[in-house]
């Protein structure tokens, strides 16, 4: 059963329906065999994760899902469980294999509640089995009810099951129609949904576990995704060798424009990380009067004040890459760097308030970038609400890297990376301690420090993403409350190592 860190395809409702189809129609396993090893599934991560588990609450719905929840309980009559069971409206009205699921609960002794309250009083688990991937518009009336039932019993200390995929998390995107079940594990099937790992999705569906149901590999093949996520293999193949005869002119150097006064921190972090992840030289072009104590703090950075836009142009000559954004503010001082870094030829990493500005004018004519935005400045990027981005990140990072031709990576939980074709990738790696400031400052120079060592945008921007999540995880042993951005440099340089981490 993977592990979410190890899954690399993502799907939407629509892909995994048709791996459904494949797996029944061209592999003849019957539907209705699949709907069982999906219950014994679901029942096995049940009774793994609740063993004393003895009172069960199981909502069903009106399609497949419902069937599976249906089969569900009959498992838990099978082992004495106490099972109540609520379904919206009669079923005796389901078809296919919704209904035989419907028939083998009721012979198996199973009764009906008249509601969801009611077949969640006191349940040690709630099994939400209510919509899985053919939730198809927002929830309303009895289904919205019996959602927000099953939430009040998670918070009063009952565990909650989604099957599936919590009812009313859209499969593909990760927004939440109307409202929808907080659940502590998601037992999902076939395929894994983009949407169980991105936007709402992760605080929503708790542990997930893929369950293949014993779907052939060759189902899968050429089957399209919507999102891949790199294993560990594609990672250290990303990452550059060095050479035992290198020197530090092989490893680029990475120029950091940003630190306007009272956030020279912003540009130091983004300058550490450039370098814990390899870059061989960096340069920081600072705000005036910071230089000094930075290169006092950090010895390694090149700092310098930067007292006219003009001063500029002999860093802009040396850099192999520049990341701009970290700490910049919108100043006078601000935009006439940001105009003159944009009128290089150079590779760049576009972060924070440099996106901002640029929101405010035509995109500029360049390709070579990579821009960094959280919800907030893509939605100003793409003249839209933070919201709208949120209830479709992949189609607001597919968005962002056309509109602007770059390199898109779109943060949040469950970071989205797109490319000018549309190519789509996701990290599960990260966690909420990162919710702090500096963290994104640290992702653009790993970023923009693989990017000097003449790694490809696309690779340097996902393998960074990879690489900046996965050490706030180990930094994040030892809590996530209080993590640090300069917690996570160790950890960084020792995750850009792999055969020594
Ligand atoms: N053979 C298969 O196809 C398998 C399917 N499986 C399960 O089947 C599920 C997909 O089944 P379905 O395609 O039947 O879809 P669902 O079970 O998600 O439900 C679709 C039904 O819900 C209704 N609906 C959609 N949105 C609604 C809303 N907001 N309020 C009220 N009703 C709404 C639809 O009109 C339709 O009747 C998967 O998530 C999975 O749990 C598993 O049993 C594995 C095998
Ligand atoms: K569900």
């Amino acid at each position: 059963m993977p592990a979410l860190s190890t899954i690399t395809r993502f799907y939407g409702a629509a892909q995994v329906a048709a791996l459904d189809r494949r797996v029944i129609d061209e592999f003849g396993i019957p539907g209705f065999d699949l709907m069982h090893r999906a219950a014994d599934a679901g029942f096995q991560a049940l009774c793994g994760r609740w063993p004393e588990a003895d009172r069960l609450a199981v909502v069903c719905g009106p399609g497949n899902n419902g069937g599976d929840g249906f089969l569900i309980a009959a498992r838990g009559l099978a082992s004495a469980m106490t099972v109540r069971v609520w379904f919206p409206g009669n079923p005796e009205r389901l078809t296919g294999d919704a209904h035989r699921a419907y028939q083998a609960f009721m012979r198996a002794g199973g009764v009906l509640t008249d509601s969801s309250a009611e077949a969640l009083a006191d349940a040690d688990v709630a099994v939400d089995a209510l919509l899985g991937t053919g939730l198809g518009r927002p929830l309303a009336g009895d289904f919205l009810a019996a959602v927000q039932a099953i939430n009040r019993a998670g918070e009063q200390g009952a565990g909650v099951l989604a099957v599936d995929i919590p009812s009313g998390l859209d499969a593909d995107t990760g927004a939440i129609w109307g409202e929808a079940v907080r659940a502590d594990v998601t037992a999902t099937f076939i395929g894994a949904k983009l949407g169980l790992v991105t936007g709402a999705g992760p605080a929503h569906a708790g542990e997930v576990t893929l369950h293949e149901l014993e779907a052939p590999d060759r189902a899968y093949a050429d089957m399209p995704w919507l999102a891949s996520q790199p294993d560990d293999t594609w990672l250290a193949a990303a990452l550059p060798r060095r050479r035992r005869d290198a020197h530090k002119g092989d490893h680029g150097h990475v120029l950091c424009v940003g630190g306007n006064t009272g956030m020279g921190g912003a540009a130091r972090l983004a300058a550490e990380a450039a370098l814990r992840v390899g870059a061989g030289l960096v340069s920081v072009a600072t705000r005036g009067g910071q230089a000094a104590a930075m290169t006092q703090a950090r010895p390694e950075l090149m700092c310098r004040d930067m007292t006219a836009a003009a001063d500029l142009d002999a860093l802009l000559d040396r850099a192999t890459v520049v990341a701009i954004g970290p700490g910049l503010g919108t100043d006078n001082w601000a935009r006439d760097l940001l105009e003159r870094v944009l009128m290089s030829d150079r590779p760049l990493v576009v972060d924070a308030d440099a996106l901002n500005v640029i929101a405010e004018n035509r995109p500029p004519a360049r390709d070579n970038w990579i821009i960094t935005p959280h919800p907030g400045e893509a939605g100003r990027l793409l003249g839209c609400a933070t919201a709208d981005v949120q209830a479709d990140r992949p189609a607001a990072a597919a968005a962002l890297a056309e509109r602007y031709s770059a390199m898109a990576v779109l943060k949040g939980a469950g970071t989205l990376i797109a490319d000018r074709r549309g190519e789509l990738w996701v990290s599960t790696a990260g966690n909420p301690g990162m919710a702090v400031g500096g963290m994104g400052d640290l992702l653009t120079g790993t970023i923009a420090g693989l990017l000097a060592q003449g790694i490809d945008p696309a690779t340097a921007a996902v393998a960074g993403v990879c690489l900046h999540g996965r050490a706030a995880d180990r930094a994040a042993a030892d809590g996530e409350r209080g993590l640090l951005p300069s917690d996570c440099l160790a950890p960084l340089r020792a995750l850009a190592n792999p055969a020594s981490s």
